[in-house]
C-alpha cells in the first residue's frame, strides 16, 4: 500500500469526489459512517459522546457522526469551536442538519471557559483538525486540547489527533497535541503515526477504508509504502519439482565468537530456515561443537583463531554472505572484515558488530557491494548515521545513506522501514513487544541471508525478510504469549510464517 502525505490524501480526496463522482457531503457521510459504526461497536448507549469539533472538515465529520449516533439513540453533546468566522460547505451543511435533528446538546464556545462538564463515564470524541491541520495549535484550541489532555477519560480522534502533523512534527508543540487512546484514521495510515514517539498521542490507531478513487490513488505518486502480505507472497521462492539444493544456494554467515556462539547458532537456524539450499557457518575454533551439534544441518569453516573472526575462506563457493551477529570488534576481526567486504563482490548481509566496526571505518562503507543490506536497531544506526532529533528526521537520513552507499538500510523497531538505494522507503507492519529480546536480530539476519543465497532480489530479501521475521514473531507470540518469547521461538515459527503466505 502507498502511503502518502495529508496535502497529497486531499487531492485524492477531491479526485474521488469529482472522479467516482460523489458529493463532498456524502463522502464526509460515507467518512462518518465509517467511525460510528466503530463507536457501536465499541461503547454503549450508557455512555454520553462529547464531541469536539473544529471549523473545518474534520470538524465536520464529527458533526455528522454525531448525528448518526443520537439516531441510534445516544446522547451526544458538540462543542463547537466559534473562531469567528461563519462555518462553510459541508460542516456548515452538517451544523444545520444536527439543528434540524434536534436530538444533539449543541454549544459554540469562543473560549476555554466554555468546556463543558464531562462525566467520568463520557467518551471525548476529537474532531478539532484533522489533515488541513497547517500550523502547531495555540492559544484557545491549545487551552482546550490541555484541558481535553487533563482528563481520565477514553478519547478517540477523527483521523488525526488534533495538533499532530501528518508527517513532520520537528517544529510541533507537543503539549499542544490531542492525546488519544484511539485514532480513527481515513484510509490511510499517516506516516507520522509509524514513530515511536508519536503513540503518545495516536494510541491505538486504526484505518478504516472509505473508498477513495483507485484511480486517484495510482496516479499520486509515493516513495512511501506500507507492506502488506499480498506484496510478500510474490517475493518468497518457489520451490519447482525437479529442484535440488543447488538450486537454494550456498550462504556463509560469519557470526559468534567466545560467550557469544549462541549469535551463530541462532542465525544458522533461522537461515536454514529460510529455505537455503547449503548453509557454511564460519566459526572460531572453540565454536566447532558446538555448532555442530547445534545446528547439524550446517557445514562448518573454521577460523585460525580459537575465540574470534581472524580470517574468511575461499568465496568462491558462496554466493551470498551475511556477517556481524557476535563477532566482537577487536582488530583482528576488523582487518578481515574489510577482507571479506573487499574480496566478496555480490551484496552481502551486515549486522551488529560488523555495523559498529563500519561505524569505527566510515571509509569501508563506500566499498560496500552494490545493494547491500545493513540491518542496524537505532543505537547502531546512529553510531553509523550520526544523531537524529526525531524519527521524520531519522528516515530521511536512512533514505540519504541508501542513495548515497547504494544500499539498502533496514531500520529495525516496531515499524521496521527499509529504505533502497533509489529512494523508496517501507514500512512493516508484522511483529510484536515480545521480539524486544535477545537474539531476534540474529535471526532476522538468517533469514534475509537465506533469501539472498536462494537469488532472491536484495530488494525483496530484505522486505520480505523483514515481513516474515515479524509474522513468525507473531505466530510465536500467539502460541506462548509475548512475555514468554524467545528469539529462537521465531524461527521455530517460520515454517508456519511460509504457510500463511501460501
Ligand atoms: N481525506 C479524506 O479522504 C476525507 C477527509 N475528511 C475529513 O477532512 C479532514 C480535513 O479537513 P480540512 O482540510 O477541512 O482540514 P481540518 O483539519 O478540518 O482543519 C482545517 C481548518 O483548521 C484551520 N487551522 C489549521 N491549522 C490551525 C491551527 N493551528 N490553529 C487554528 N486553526 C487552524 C484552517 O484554517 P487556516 O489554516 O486556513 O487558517 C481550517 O479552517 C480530514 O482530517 C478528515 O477528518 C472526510 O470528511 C472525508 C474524506
Ligand atoms: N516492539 C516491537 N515490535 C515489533 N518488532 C520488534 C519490537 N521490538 C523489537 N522488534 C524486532 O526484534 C528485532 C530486534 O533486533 P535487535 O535489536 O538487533 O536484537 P538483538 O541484537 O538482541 O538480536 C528487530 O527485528 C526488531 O524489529
Ligand atoms: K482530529
Amino acid at each position: 500500500m502507498k502511503l502518502f502525505s495529508t496535502k497529497q490524501i486531499a487531492g485524492i480526496d477531491s479526485f474521488t469526489i469529482e472522479h467516482e463522482p460523489v458529493s463532498d457531503i456524502d463522502l464526509m457521510e460515507r467518512a462518518a459512517l465509517q467511525i460510528t459504526n466503530w463507536l457501536v461497536q465499541h461503547f454503549s448507549t450508557e455512555q454520553k459522546m462529547v464531541f469536539f469539533a473544529g471549523p473545518g472538515n474534520n470538524g465536520g465529520d464529527a458533526l455528522a457522526i454525531a448525528r448518526q449516533l443520537a439516531g441510534l439513540d445516544y446522547q451526544c453533546e458538540v462543542c463547537l469551536l466559534d473562531f469567528r468566522k461563519e462555518l462553510k460547505g459541508s460542516p456548515a451543511t452538517n451544523w444545520k442538519r444536527l439543528q434540524e435533528q434536534g436530538k444533539v446538546a449543541l454549544s459554540k464556545i469562543k473560549d476555554v471557559d466554555g468546556f463543558p462538564k464531562v462525566a467520568a463515564n463520557d467518551v471525548l470524541l476529537d474532531g478539532l483538525f484533522g489533515s488541513g491541520l497547517s500550523r502547531p495549535l495555540e492559544g484557545f484550541p491549545a487551552e482546550i486540547v490541555h484541558k481535553m489532555n487533563a482528563l481520565p477519560n477514553t478519547t478517540v480522534a477523527i483521523d488525526i489527533p488534533s495538533g499532530l502533523m501528518g508527517e513532520n512534527n520537528s517544529e510541533n508543540i507537543l503539549e499542544n497535541i490531542v492525546r488519544a487512546d484511539f485514532t480513527l484514521t481515513f484510509q490511510f495510515p499517516k506516516i507520522s503515526f509509524l514513530f515511536a514517539e508519536n503513540e503518545l498521542f495516536t494510541g491505538n490507531w486504526q484505518v478504516l477504508p472509505i473508498g477513495l478513487h483507485p484511480g486517484g490513488i495510482a496516479k499520486t505518486p509515493s516513495d512511501f509504502f506500507f507492506v502488506e502480505k499480498e506484496d510478500v507472497k510474490e517475493m518468497i521462492p518457489r520451490r519447482t519439482k525437479f529442484s535440488h539444493k543447488g538450486t537454494f544456494g550456498h550462504a556463509l554467515l560469519v557470526a559468534g565468537s567466545y560467550g557469544k556462539m549462541g549469535a551463530s547458532v541462532l542465525a544458522s537456524k533461522a537461515c536454514l530456515r529460510s529455505g537455503v539450499g547449503l548453509l557454511t557457518s564460519h566459526v572460531p575454533r572453540l565454536g566447532y561443537s558446538i555448532i555442530q551439534t547445534a545446528v547439524p544441518e550446517a557445514m562448518v569453516s573454521i577460523d585460525e583463531h580459537d575465540s574470534i573472526f581472524t580470517g574468511i575462506p575461499d568465496l568462491t563457493p558462496f554466493n551470498a554472505v551475511g556477517v556481524g551477529p557476535g563477532i566482537g570488534r577487536k582488530k583482528n576481526t576488523c582487518k578481515a572484515l574489510c577482507d571479506l567486504i573487499k574480496q566478496f563482490r555480490s551484496p552481502m548481509v551486515l549486522d551488529a558488530d560488523a555495523l559498529n566496526i563500519l561505524s569505527e571505518n566510515k571509509e569501508l562503507l563506500r566499498e560496500l557491494p552494490e545493494n547491500s543490506i545493513l540491518t542496524p536497531h537505532p543505537g547502531e544506526f546512529e553510531r553509523l548515521a550520526g544523531e537524529t532529533a526525531d524519527s521524520w528526521e531519522r528516515i530521511q537520513v536512512q533514505r540519504q545513506m541508501a542513495k548515497e552507499f547504494r544500499v539498502i538500510v533496514v531500520l529495525k523497531g516496531a515499524f521496521t522501514s527499509v529504505a533502497l538505494p533509489d529512494g523508496r522507503l517501507f514500512f512493516n507492519a508484522t511483529g510484536n513487544p515480545g521480539m524486544a529480546t535477545a537474539g531476534s536480530g540474529d535471526s532476522l539476519t538468517g533469514i534475509i541471508l537465506g533469501l539472498l543465497a536462494q537469488r532472491v532480489c536484495p530488494e525483496y530479501a530484505a522486505i520480505a525478510g523483514v515481513f516474515l521475521h515479524g509474522l513468525a514473531g507473531d505466530i510465536a507470540a500467539g502460541r506462548i504469549s509475548e512475555n514468554a518469547l524467545i528469539a529462537g521461538d521465531i524461527t521455530n515459527c517460520l515454517g508456519k510464517a511460509f504457510l500463511e503466505l501460501k
